[in-house]
């Protein structure tokens, strides 16, 4: 635990916040819906992207005037998008510019809004935690990670995914065995789902709050 008095600073009601952060198919998500069932409000910072670029989202404008080759008559495609910002770094941080102040923003309210429910675990689910600083939001992190044949695998599975664009994507990303060492806690999700929730449980058991206190739901 990183921050226990910052939560006493803010008078004790702040949620205990964990991180959870893994590169592209290590299983973030899967872990993400666990917690859920498990009780645990988990703030999606990928759904929180997917919104802001829809159609009247609070980014579209934005990326619209950044990058007006990826409009169409319906809005923002985000494969244009993609296969603009994943082959062109500086084109990716101009991307980013736009959207990360504003994940960040997103991610301040869900907590802001829990410390006031006060609920005493919430979950943080953040592609890019380390990339974007968003550690500093953290008490503590969790890492999932996979060989990276377990990876390919996975990832090579979804419609559209070529070796070159996980190639792309993983060049964009910190590399897993930095994320493993930067984390607090390391789910290893190539054992099975069964082994992961072992593991997140006893994660889960050994924060100090009391048990039967993390169940409030999501929203
Ligand atoms: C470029 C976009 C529109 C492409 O959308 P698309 O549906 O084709 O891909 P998807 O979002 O599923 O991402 C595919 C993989 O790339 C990874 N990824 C997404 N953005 C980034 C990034 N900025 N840097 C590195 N990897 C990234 C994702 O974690 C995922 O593993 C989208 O990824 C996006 O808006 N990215 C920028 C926002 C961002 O940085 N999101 C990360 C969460 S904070
Ligand atoms: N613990 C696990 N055991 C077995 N398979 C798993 C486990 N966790 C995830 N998987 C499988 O790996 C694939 C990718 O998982 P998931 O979508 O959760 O990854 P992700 O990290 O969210 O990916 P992305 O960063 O690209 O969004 C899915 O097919 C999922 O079923």
């Amino acid at each position: 635990m990183r921050t226990s008095s910052a939560a006493e600073a803010r008078g004790g009601t702040r949620p205990i916040v964990l991180g959870l952060t893994g590169s592209i198919g290590m299983g973030k998500s899967t872990a993400a819906a666990m917690l859920r069932r498990l009780g645990i409000p988990v703030h999606d910072a990928d759904a929180a992207v997917h919104a802001m670029l829809q159609p009247g989202g609070e980014a579209e404008a934005a990326v619209a005037a950044e990058f007006p080759e990826v409009m169409t008559g319906t809005g923002i495609d985000r494969r244009a998008l993609g296969n603009r910002v994943f082959a062109n770094r500086a084109a990716l941080r101009r991307l980013e510019r736009i959207l990360h102040p504003r994940v960040r923003r997103a991610a301040e309210r869900f907590i802001r809004r829990h410390r006031l429910r006060r609920t005493p675990v919430v979950v943080l689910d953040i592609p890019l935690l380390f990339e974007t600083r968003g550690e500093r939001l953290c008490d503590a992190v969790i890492v999932v990670s996979a060989p990276p044949f377990v990876q390919a695998r996975r990832v090579l599975r979804r419609p559209g995914m070529t070796q070159a664009r996980m190639q792309e994507i993983r060049r964009q990303q910190l590399p897993d065995p930095v994320k493993r060492a930067r984390a607090d806690h390391v789910i290893e999700t190539g054992l099975g789902h069964g082994e992961a929730l072992r593991q997140l449980r006893a994660i889960l058991h050994r924060l100090p709050v009391h048990a039967g206190r993390c169940g409030q739901g999501e929203r």
